[in-house]
């Protein structure tokens, strides 16, 4: 009955120990050893933060989560456009098991509403940009004790900064040396909510817990699904962080020690300028921007010679674009990733050294993917179009306070389905053909 079901190879690495908040201590108390190491760099001010500075105030800050009341059973919130502060209360929290839910800074008070509706975060760590709208929000929902504002050190309005929440709250005798995350079940603390339509319309939160996160972590090091592991490699990416794609992709970047310049909107000529200064390596982008590449007359001014991928992903890219784009920046191959925020991350990725134009890619490690035939159910063997499904650990939890919508999803064999039209080649290479 294994027929026709693809399984990803195993992973390079074995599954490290712990949960996502003591593997990216870890990893972030080994790179801050590394004077002068740059994690975040701000495409637009050009304004650097270190590891070590990363460090320092991530233990910092979930000393004073923990001194403010905060545990294994809250949630925070973020609602932020990309910023170097982003990942600092995300980071804070997922050290000490408290759930994180982000929201879209774009949003309406009326759609931030529905979404704190789900997941009742009792602090909102916003930026200066969306104070005004979460300030509006919290007047209409007791369960927010407070606003936290992570791009201004000492806050306003009656409300912390960063850095006068951690001098308010953190212990004045902190010493570094004796902080330690917590330990908790990685299998069933939730690390994210994040939000989704699912195949529905209306936004559903969708559980992520540390284990699903730890996987990605594995997959990001993962030498034919991710990246080299090489502390300081130059990474570019404007992709959302409030969105899954960002999110985890970011986070992977931090563990494995990367230069990750960021852009909180993309302007085309700024985009390949720091492309070109920075001596970027790899490069996330959307669809949407490909096609902008397929069409740009800049391209050509511009040194691009240490650039070895463009990875693309968050929507369906077409193969002419892929290959324009290829042919455009002089690469051997642009990199895929399909995903839903119900898979975590991606989970279909195209492997570094077999990419086929228009594929999507292959079943990353640990996970299994099936192709069945919409009309009567079967699993279709190669070349057969019909319904993807999915299974393994970076397979969400569930949807916050909706069993029924979860068992809609997910059946009781642990079958996701996508809700997309794939098939697969020869070769188990998958293409997407449509949405249901
Ligand atoms: O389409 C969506 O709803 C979102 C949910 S999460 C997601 C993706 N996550 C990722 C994470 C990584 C990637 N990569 C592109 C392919 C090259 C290697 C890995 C990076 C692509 C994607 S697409 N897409």
């Amino acid at each position: 009955e294994h027929e026709n079901i693809l399984f990803g190879p195993k992973p390079f690495y074995p599954i490290a120990d712990g949960t996502a908040g003591e593997q990216m201590y870890d990893a972030l108390k080994e790179y801050a050893k590394i004077a002068g190491c740059i994690a975040l760099t701000d495409g637009h001010t050009k304004e650097n933060v270190l590891y070590e500075d990363i460090f320092k105030v991530t233990c910092r800050l979930a000393n004073s989560l923990t001194n403010y009341g905060l545990d294994t059973n809250s949630t925070i919130a973020i609602c932020s456009e990309n910023n170097l502060q982003f990942f600092l209360p995300v980071i804070a929290a997922l050290y000490i098991g408290v759930t994180v839910t982000s929201v879209n800074d774009k949003y309406s008070e009326r759609e931030l509403l529905h979404n704190f509706d789900i997941t009742k975060p009792s602090v909102i760590f916003c930026s200066v940009q969306t104070f005004k709208r979460i300030l509006t929000v919290k007047t209409k929902l007791k369960y927010i004790k407070t606003i936290v504002i992570i791009n201004h050190n000492n806050g306003f309005q009656g409300y912390h900064g960063l850095n006068s929440f951690i001098s308010n709250y953190c212990d004045s005798d902190f010493d570094i040396k004796n902080f330690k995350p917590n330990s908790f079940d990685r299998s069933n603390q939730i690390a994210f909510v994040m939000y989704s339509s699912g195949t529905t319309g209306l936004a559903k939160g969708v559980m992520i817990s540390h284990k699903n996160l730890i996987l990605r972590f594995s997959i990001c090091k993962d030498p034919t699904f991710g990246n080299q592991i090489n502390p300081t490699t130059p990474i570019l990416t404007v992709i959302p962080f409030q969105h899954s794609f960002g999110m985890f992709t970011t986070l992977g970047y931090l563990t494995c020690g990367f230069r990750i310049i960021i852009m909180h909107t993309f302007e085309e000529r700024l985009f390949l300028q720091l492309l070109q200064d920075y001596k970027v390596e790899s490069t996330l982008l959307v669809p949407t921007l490909m096609s902008l590449f397929a069409k740009s007359s800049l391209i050509e001014n511009y040194d691009f010679s240490h650039l070895k991928e463009i990875a693309s992903g968050g929507a369906p890219l077409s193969k002419e674009i892929s290959e324009i784009v290829r042919k455009r920046f002089t690469l051997d191959f642009v990199r895929q990733g399909y995903g839903l925020t119900e898979t975590t991350s991606a989970i279909l990725i195209t492997p570094d050294t077999d990419v086929r134009a228009g594929s999507t890619g292959k079943v990353v490690p640990l996970h299994a993917a099936k192709v069945v035939d919409i009309s009567n159910g079967r699993i279709l063997g190669p070349n057969q179009p019909g319904e993807l499904y999915f299974k393994g650990d970076m397979i969400m939890k569930g949807y916050c306070n909706n069993a029924e919508a979860t068992s809609a999803i997910i059946d009781k064999d642990g079958w996701l389905r996508s809700g997309d039209i794939a098939y697969y080649d020869e070769d188990a290479h998958f293409y997407i053909i449509d949405r249901l």
